[in-house]
């Protein structure tokens, strides 16, 4: 199976090389895809240079900080037209071991593999290493949010340690993704379960970064409040229309 992993970065010039030389290692096979947003540090020229001797990196360059979502959106476009079977997501920082990476690879290529494998902190046996309680506290609300209001039972729906199998991606509108920030993590999952797909968590030890620094920001978390809360409303909506359409004909 080729693998495409597609690491987006904006100044993440201190991590990407230990990260790309980490993947390397432990995924020889893989392609690597760096979608970079301009980075001010640097990190784009990086790659570019990296990429002149390592023919399975490659580099995208975008021409301004647009937000993950825009970053992965456009890396999984890049990664279909040159017909990779499985397309991963990981970020820069190091925070997801590409050790752990495998493991990912064997779900999603087994026999009954799910349209989606996410590498999961909050699974039996996946664990967070370093992170700040408030950042704990922020990520166990929200995907405990995130499965109420959407009536899901995935535990990791913000979770950015994934792997797509390239039909999965191909049946979605990737067009139609709206979702800048890490709320794009929560799209890409309500849309493959909403199109009739599946998910399975695997464990992960999500480690702190030690270089550089997060990108959360109040707007993420806005942006993220909002639309889950907008698509939630729509779906038990949908659930209660069709209801009554039930109740009516019987
Ligand atoms: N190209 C591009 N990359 C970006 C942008 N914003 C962030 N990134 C890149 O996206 C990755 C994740 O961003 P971080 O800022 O390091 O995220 P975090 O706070 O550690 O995020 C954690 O929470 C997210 C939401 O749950 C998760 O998506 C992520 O996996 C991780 O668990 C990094 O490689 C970062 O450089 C952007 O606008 N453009």
């Amino acid at each position: 199976m080729s693998t495409l992993v597609i690491i987006p970065t904006y100044d993440e010039r201190e991590s990407l090389p230990v990260t790309v030389e980490r993947l390397r290692s432990a995924v020889p096979d893989a392609d690597v895809l760096v979608v970079d947003d301009g980075s001010p540090d640097g990190t784009g020229r990086w790659a570019e240079r990296a990429a002149a001797h390592d023919e399975r990196l490659h580099v995208l360059h975008r021409s301004g900080k647009g937000g993950l979502g825009a970053a992965y959106v456009a890396g999984f476009g890049w990664g279909l037209e040159r017909g990779y079977d499985v397309l991963c997501e990981m970020d820069a920082d190091g925070s997801h071991r590409p050790e752990e990476l495998e493991r990912l690879l064997e779900r999603a290529a087994a026999a009954d593999a799910p349209s989606l494998v996410i590498g999961s902190r909050w699974v039996p046996g996946g664990r967070v290493v370093n992170w700040p309680w408030h950042r704990e506290l922020l990520s166990r609300g929200g995907n405990t949010y995130v499965r109420i209001m959407l009536g899901i039972a995935v535990r990791d729906a913000t979770g950015g340690y994934r792997a797509f199998r390239a039909d999965t991606l191909r049946a979605l509108d990737l067009a139609a993704v709206e979702s800048h920030g890490y709320c794009f993590q929560v799209d890409m999952t309500w849309r493959v379960l909403r199109g009739g797909g599946s998910v399975a968590e695997v464990p992960i030890t999500f480690v702190e970064r030690t270089a550089g620094e997060s990108k959360m920001s109040r707007a993420i978390v806005v942006e993220a409040l909002t639309k889950v809360t907008r698509w939630g409303l729509r779906h038990r909506g949908e659930q209660l229309r069709g209801l009554l359409r039930r109740a009516d004909r019987g």
